[in-house]
C-alpha cells in the first residue's frame, strides 16, 4: 500500500498546533479543537484535528493503515456535506489530519435534546436529504461508506450536515459479474437474449481489494470465496468495539456503546459480499432511530440483534406514511430488492417522502432546522485569555505516563 500522505494537501506542523479541547475520542484516534499558533495566533479560525497515537498498544494493530486510508479518502472529497482535508502531518509517534470544525455536535446528541428524543417529520426530511446527497457523492467515487450512524453525522456551524469517520469506508471496483452467474445461467430456460440482459443487469460495483484500500486486510481466501464471486468482506465493525465518547452525557447511548451492530445489514451478518446497498440499509436504520428514538433490531445481546437483523420485520407504530414506507423499503433484507440498489441515490430521491423537495437548492435556500449557537465562540475566547490551550504531544505523554498519587495527570480538557 502507498503509505505516503497525499501531496496535494498542506503539511501541518504538529508543534505549531495548540489544542483548545478534546472534541471526541474514537476507537482509532482523538479529535482536538486546535488553532495554528503561528498562522492564526488569535485563534480566529480553529479547526478539528484527528490524531492517531501510533505508539499506543491500542492503536498499533490496524490504526495506522486505517488512518492513511481515511486521509486518502478525505483528500478526494469535495462536497458541501462532506469534510474537506485541510492538512495532515506525520511525526515520530503521531499521524494527524485536519478537517473543518463542526460545532453543532452530532445527530445523536441533537436528538437527545428534542422533546421525546425524536425528530419531527420535516427535520428528518431535511437531514435525510443531505445525508442522501453525501452518500451519493461518496458512491460516485466508487466508495461505500459502511459506517453510517447518527454519531457520524456532525452539524456544521451553518446547520448543514457533515459525515465523518471514513476509516471503515471501502473502494468498490466496477466489475462485471458475468462469470458469477454463468453456471446457473447455462441451465436457464430463458431465451439467450433475456439471459444476456440478465447478465448486463448484474454488472455492478462489487467489493474487491484495491491496493491501499483496507480491503487488503480482508482479502478473501479460498474458504470465504463463494461461488458467486462476491467476496466475503470484513464487516463494518460487527465486533464490539468500546467507544468512549466525550460528547455525550446523562446515560446516553455512548457511555456503554459497543460497536455498530445495530446498523449492520443482513448481507454483512450473513458474511456475503456487500456493496453500496449496505449504506442504504444503514440509512433505513438511522431514519427509524430519528423517528422512534430507538433502532429497529436491537436485541438483548449481539446474537439476538443479528437474528433480528436477519429475521425480524421492522415494527411501525402509528399510521403508515411516506416516511414509514421509505424506511420499510430501505430495510429490505434482500439487498437486490432494497431501495437504492438498482439506481442508487436517484431511486431514494424519487421516493414520495421527498416529493417537492428542491434538491438543487438544498445547500442555498433551505434553512437548517438547528443552527449551533455562537456561545461556543465565547467559550473559546475565554480559553484563549486564560491560555488554557495545551500541547498535543504533552496530552499523549501524560496519558502514557503511569498515574502518580500526588500529581494531577491531565489538565481539565
Ligand atoms: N470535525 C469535527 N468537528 C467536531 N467534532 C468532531 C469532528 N470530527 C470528529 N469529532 C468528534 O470526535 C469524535 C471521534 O471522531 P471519529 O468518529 O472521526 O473518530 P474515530 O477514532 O474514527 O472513531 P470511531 O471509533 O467512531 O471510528 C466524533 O464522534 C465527534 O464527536
Amino acid at each position: 500500500m502507498d503509505t505516503a500522505l497525499p501531496s496535494s494537501t498542506p503539511e501541518l506542523e504538529l508543534d505549531n498546533l495548540k489544542a483548545l479541547k478534546v472534541l471526541g475520542k474514537g476507537a482509532m484516534g482523538t479529535v482536538f479543537l486546535v488553532y495554528d499558533r503561528t498562522a492564526d495566533p488569535s485563534a480566529s479560525s480553529p479547526f478539528a484535528v484527528k490524531v492517531v497515537d501510533k505508539s499506543s498498544i491500542h492503536t498499533k494493530l490496524d490504526a495506522d493503515r486505517r488512518a492513511r486510508w481515511e486521509i486518502r479518502v478525505l483528500s478526494r472529497l469535495s462536497h458541501p456535506f462532506l469534510p474537506s482535508l485541510m492538512g495532515s502531518f506525520e511525526a515520530h509517534d503521531f499521524l494527524g489530519w485536519a478537517v473543518p470544525y463542526c460545532p453543532g455536535g452530532d445527530l445523536n446528541v441533537l436528538r437527545y435534546h428534542q422533546t421525546d428524543r425524536v425528530f419531527s417529520y420535516t427535520v428528518i426530511r431535511f437531514y435525510l436529504a443531505e445525508i442522501v446527497c453525501a452518500l451519493e457523492f461518496i458512491h460516485s467515487m466508487g466508495i461505500a461508506y459502511r459506517d453510517l450512524k447518527p454519531e457520524n453525522v456532525l452539524i456544521q456551524q451553518s446547520g448543514h450536515v457533515t459525515l465523518t469517520d471514513f476509516d471503515l469506508s471501502r473502494s468498490l471496483k466496477h466489475r462485471t459479474v458475468v462469470t458469477v452467474i454463468s453456471a446457473e445461467d447455462s441451465k436457464s430456460t430463458l431465451p439467450p437474449e433475456t439471459r444476456r440482459k440478465h447478465r448486463r443487469n448484474l454488472t455492478r460495483w462489487i467489493a474487491t481489494a484495491i491496493p491501499g484500500d483496507l480491503g487488503t486486510s480482508t482479502r478473501p481466501n479460498s474458504s470465504n470465496n463463494n461461488n458467486t464471486g462476491l467476496k466475503k468482506a470484513k464487516s463494518a465493525r460487527v465486533s464490539p468495539v468500546s467507544r468512549q465518547k466525550t460528547s455525550f452525557s446523562n446515560g446516553e447511548r455512548s457511555h456503554s456503546f459497543v460497536g455498530t451492530e445495530e446498523y449492520v445489514s443482513p448481507e454483512v451478518v450473513r458474511g456475503e459480499g456487500h456493496e453500496f446497498a449496505v449504506d442504504w440499509w444503514a440509512l433505513g436504520i438511522l431514519t427509524y432511530e430519528m423517528m422512534y428514538g430507538t433502532t429497529p433490531f436491537k436485541g438483548k445481546n449481539r446474537k439476538e440483534t443479528f437474528r433480528n437483523v436477519l429475521m425480524k420485520r421492522p415494527e411501525f407504530i402509528g399510521k403508515p406514511s411516506a416516511l414509514t414506507d421509505l424506511i420499510g423499503r430501505l430495510l429490505e433484507k434482500d439487498p437486490t430488492r432494497r431501495l437504492g440498489y438498482a439506481r442508487g441515490a436517484t431511486e431514494i430521491k424519487e421516493h414520495e417522502f421527498f416529493s417537492g423537495l428542491r434538491w438543487d437548492l438544498l445547500t442555498d435556500v433551505l434553512r437548517p432546522p438547528f443552527i449551533p449557537s455562537r456561545e461556543e465562540d465565547g467559550e473559546l475566547k475565554k480559553c484563549l485569555k486564560a491560555d488554557a490551550g495545551f500541547d498535543i504531544r504533552e496530552y499523549f505523554q501524560k496519558l502514557r505516563s503511569p498515574p502518580s498519587p500526588d500529581c494531577q495527570l491531565l489538565p481539565e480538557f
